[in-house]
């Protein structure tokens, strides 16, 4: 895979990049306004190199998950006006994404100019299934632009034309981001040093049981809170009142549970309301006593305690998902409790996952405490599953271009 800095010591001065950049950052639901802008900031190394360099940057990205059509909710102005702010300039944002405003604002760059593509997924081909309908997209990307540089280390488990496809048509480089994070998640896939725990939270269990099936065989400790808990406590014959429960995996989740034996750690006891409100009145109670009509909305602070106990002997640590509906004050101490665990670790300790890494900004903790903060949320768990992941393989394929 060649770096950044390989490009750099080439010379780049005065050509076009296409930077793929991860810019997909959470907005406010009414004043569009952006609430945790980390992903931008982790991008600007590479913006900047490049710019120091004298390189005419070309950034692409998405946002959310528009529909294949333009749609105005999910432009990508704010980000544009972000971006110019963190870099000291102006960053224009194209009106279409690989249009004619795209070539003609690509064909006016100066050296050392950013511009913004205006989101890739109001393109259906971006996204596609269909390896020709993509391709026709990334002819239109790869004719804006001299090299290829992957920096949305958040985005390289998507087989998409800004991605993968395009990559195959320039020279290719991957970013200072993506080879960060690969540094950091490969010293948890190679010989951690132990114990080596994982907590998972969050609340897609479907989408996390194949991470605990492929985590299960190398960690020593999986504590597993959030939403998904409750899976793991209905599999235990826990009764989970209303809380967040996927019926049609509790099966898996009770195979899992008598694979591991002690490995995997399960809340012992939680914080239960009747809705979800922060004005709400709360009662923590054993997990053997939900009651009825109340919903698990965090874990309790008997948990937090045992979770505790395991990441301070604990030398590699990875954590993923928050432990309760942190966004709501009365439901925030246990993410907060086991953030500041994760963060005394005398070790390894690095946080993935969108909502994990915005938990850790707005509970106003210390970021550098952390070894890493991953960008990543679905790609860093795919990386930990071992799985190939097609923006990776495109940027080591050292055939072609
Ligand atoms: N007990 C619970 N009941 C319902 N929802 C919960 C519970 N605990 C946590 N959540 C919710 O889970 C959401 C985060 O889950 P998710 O699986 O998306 O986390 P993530 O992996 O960090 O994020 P991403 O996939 O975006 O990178 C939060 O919005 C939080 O409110
Ligand atoms: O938020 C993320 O994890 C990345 O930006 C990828 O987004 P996606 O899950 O919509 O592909």
């Amino acid at each position: 895979m060649r770096s950044l800095d390989d490009l750099l010591a080439e010379g780049v001065s005065g050509r076009r990049v296409f930077l793929r950049a991860d810019l997909n950052v959470p907005l406010d639901k009414t004043t569009r306004a952006i609430t945790d802008d980390g992903r931008i900031r982790a991008s600007l190394p590479t913006v900047q190199a490049l710019r120091d360099a004298g390189a005419r940057v070309i950034v692409s990205a998405h946002l959310g998950r528009p529909k294949g059509a333009p749609d105005p909710q999910f432009s990508l102005a704010p980000v544009a006006a972000r971006l110019g702010e963190l870099l000291g300039t102006t960053v224009p944002l194209t009106a279409d994404v690989a249009g004619d405003d795209a070539r003609a604002k690509a064909e006016a760059l100066g050296d050392g100019d950013v511009l913004l593509l205006e989101n890739v997924r109001f393109e259906a081909a971006e996204t596609s299934k269909d390896d020709a309908e993509r391709g026709k997209l990334a002819d239109r990307f790869a004719a804006l632009a001299d090299v290829y540089v992957d920096d949305a280390f958040g985005a390289v488990h998507r087989k998409h034309a800004s991605v993968f496809d395009v990559a195959q048509r320039l020279p290719r480089y991957a970013g200072r981001l993506v080879a960060r994070e690969l540094e950091v998640l490969t010293r948890l896939t190679t010989d951690p040093l132990r114990p080596y725990v994982v907590v998972l939270g969050g609340s897609k269990v479907s989408d996390k049981l194949a991470v605990i099936e492929a985590l299960l065989p190398k960690v020593d400790r999986l504590l597993v809170g959030g939403g998904m808990c409750f899976t793991f406590l209905a599999a235990q014959g826990h009764g989970v009142g209303r809380s967040l429960l996927e019926a049609d995996q509790v099966d898996t989740c009770r195979r899992l549970l008598a694979e591991a034996g002690d490995r995997i750690v399960l809340p012992v006891d939680v914080v239960c309301a009747p809705e979800f409100s922060a004005e709400v009145e709360t009662t923590v109670v054993p997990v053997d006593a939900i009651p009825d009509g109340q919903m698990g909305l965090d874990v309790g602070p008997r948990t937090v305690e045992a979770f505790g106990a395991e990441l301070g002997n604990a030398r590699t640590v990875f954590w993923n998902g928050p432990m309760g509906v942190f966004e709501l004050a009365p439901f925030q101490a246990g993410t907060r409790g086991v953030a500041q665990a994760v963060a005394a670790v005398d070790g390894l300790s690095v946080v993935g996952g969108g909502d994990s890494a915005a938990a850790v900004r707005q509970l106003g903790l210390d970021e550098d405490a952390y070894g890493h903060i991953s960008t990543g949320g679905g790609a860093s768990l795919e990386y930990l599953e071992g799985r190939e992941l097609p923006g990776l393989v495109v940027l080591a394929d050292g055939s072609g271009q």
